[in-house]
């Protein structure tokens, strides 16, 4: 597939044989990266531009927009999201739907009303998520690149599942105006690409302050593809204690990023951070209790495809119950209850410190380091039905979603293949609004560990 640097220096009339071309792909594969590919219809498509996956929880005007969610069939976006309109202004226009975990709310895209989405190297294997589609489009070579979000590593472990490139910007680069918050404090939309120079330029693309979003920074802003430097050396930490409960082969995917790091010239430094238990626990209070919030308007009267016609009580309950999957359901009610009187400190309160604590540790390491490395995931992509509990699946989101409760810019990047094939994943984690070292390192890692699809 071609790269998105190179399509940009295409003409108009090889852009629209291109966009053909990728519509025919698109029809032809069987992996159900599309939701239009799981509903038989048309491939969405706005404007002539160079082609963009766009996730389902992300506005584009007059594109049906459902987060994989029975609750919001049929809904028509009246509007763009900041990013979409970002990637019009670049030349680059919306093209197709990719298939999610419902609400974002999952790490392996089953829990899509549409069904699941296949890792492209290995079908009997999950995507990751919640931006499966996404990455396996891009894996599978129906997509030149794609938009993801990452609440709790939503972009960053589907991209190492599936061996391509994903990054999470600082909180406030890229506007959520315009896309679905699932937890307000979290979210983070960003690219999934073919290599670190296309993450690069996509990410200058859609990031930027955007008087639309308040949560949105309002600092200065330097575009990062135009000064990638792979050659400049840097201090990069490696987490210690978190590393003890990767699997054997991600482990050894890790060790090979370490020492290509050091041939490269870097300094690796040796750090511990709080407990990772104590991260998750923190993290799914948080987003939970911003779920519950946020998910609210999903009740028949504002939002949501009405059922029940009792009385309010019984609308309420027949429009979520039958609109909202389990795990959906199982979040609502976790985050109502955290926030409820009398556990609100016991539970809430504490996550919040817990979250200051994780910020306070980054912050120490960084004092030090310019960089940190760490797994994406404790194992490679995993067999459809692993995860047999909602336990199970948080399990996988340990190393990632520290990063979202610090609000820092983190990129993931395939280092090797497991003994079965499948790709495993390392992450760099940068300071707040350092994006050009995450990616100056990261392009400096791609280039020394020369991965191989
Ligand atoms: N949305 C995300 O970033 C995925 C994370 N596994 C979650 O379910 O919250």
């Amino acid at each position: 597939m071609i790269t998105l640097k190179e399509a940009l220096q295409l003409s108009s009339e090889e852009i629209r044989d291109l966009r053909n071309d990728l519509k025919t792909k698109i029809n032809e594969s069987n992996i159900g990266a599309y939701v239009e590919q799981l509903t038989n219809s048309d491939i969405s498509t706005s404007g002539e531009g160079i082609p963009i996956a766009i996730k389902d929880n992300i506005n584009v005007k007059n594109w049906e927009i459902t987060c994989s969610s029975n609750i919001l069939k049929g809904y028509v976006s009246p509007y763009n999201a900041t990013v979409i309109n970002n990637l019009e202004k670049a030349g680059l226009s919306a093209f197709g739907r990719t298939n999610m975990d419902e609400f974002a709310m999952g790490s392996s895209t089953e829990s899509s009303c549409y069904g699941k989405t296949l890792n492209p190297i290995d079908n009997s294997k999950v995507p990751g998520g919640s931006s499966g589609g996404s990455a396996a489009a891009v894996a599978g070579g129906i997509a030149i690149a794609a938009l993801g979000t990452d609440t709790g590593g939503s972009i960053r472990q589907p991209a190492a599942y599936c061996g391509c490139v994903g990054m999470k910007p600082t909180y406030g680069r890229v506007s959520r105006y315009g896309i679905t918050a699932y937890s307000s404090s979290l979210d983070q939309c960003g690219p999934i690409t073919q290599n670190v120079e296309d993450a690069a330029i996509l990410y200058d693309i859609i990031s930027g302050n955007d008087p639309m979003d308040s949560t949105s920074a309002n600092v200065e802003y330097t575009k990062v593809s135009q000064n990638l430097n792979s050659d400049r050396k840097m201090t990069i930490a490696v987490i210690e204690n978190f590393i003890e409960q990767a699997s054997d082969e991600v482990k050894k995917g890790f060790n090979k990023a370490v020492v290509a790091l050091k041939e490269a010239g870097h300094t690796i430094v040796y750090k511990n951070m709080v407990d990772t238990s104590k991260i998750l626990s923190s993290y799914y209070i948080v987003a939970t209790a911003e779920a519950s919030a946020n998910l609210s308007r999903f009740d028949g009267v504002r939002y949501g495809n009405r059922k029940g016609d009792a009385g309010l009580k019984d609308m309420y309950t027949q429009t979520k119950s039958q609109g909202f999957g389990e795990e959906v359901q199982k979040r609502i009610m976790l985050g109502s209850f955290v926030l409820s009187s009398g556990y609100y400190d016991a539970y809430y309160i504490k996550a919040q410190k817990v979250r200051h604590l994780i910020k306070d540790e980054y912050e120490e390491i960084f004092k030090e380091a310019d960089l940190i490395l760490s797994p994406v995931s404790p194992t490679t992509a995993v067999e459809f039905g692993s995860f047999k509990t909602s336990l199970d699946m948080y399990l996988s989101d340990i190393y990632t979603i520290s990063v979202n409760l610090a609000g820092l810019p983190a990129i993931s990047l395939p280092v090797q293949k497991d003994n079965s094939g499948m790709p495993v994943g390392v992450q760099l984690i940068g300071k707040a609004y350092d994006e050009q070292t995450v990616f100056d390192g990261a392009l400096s890692l791609e280039k020394s560990v020369n991965y191989k699809k």
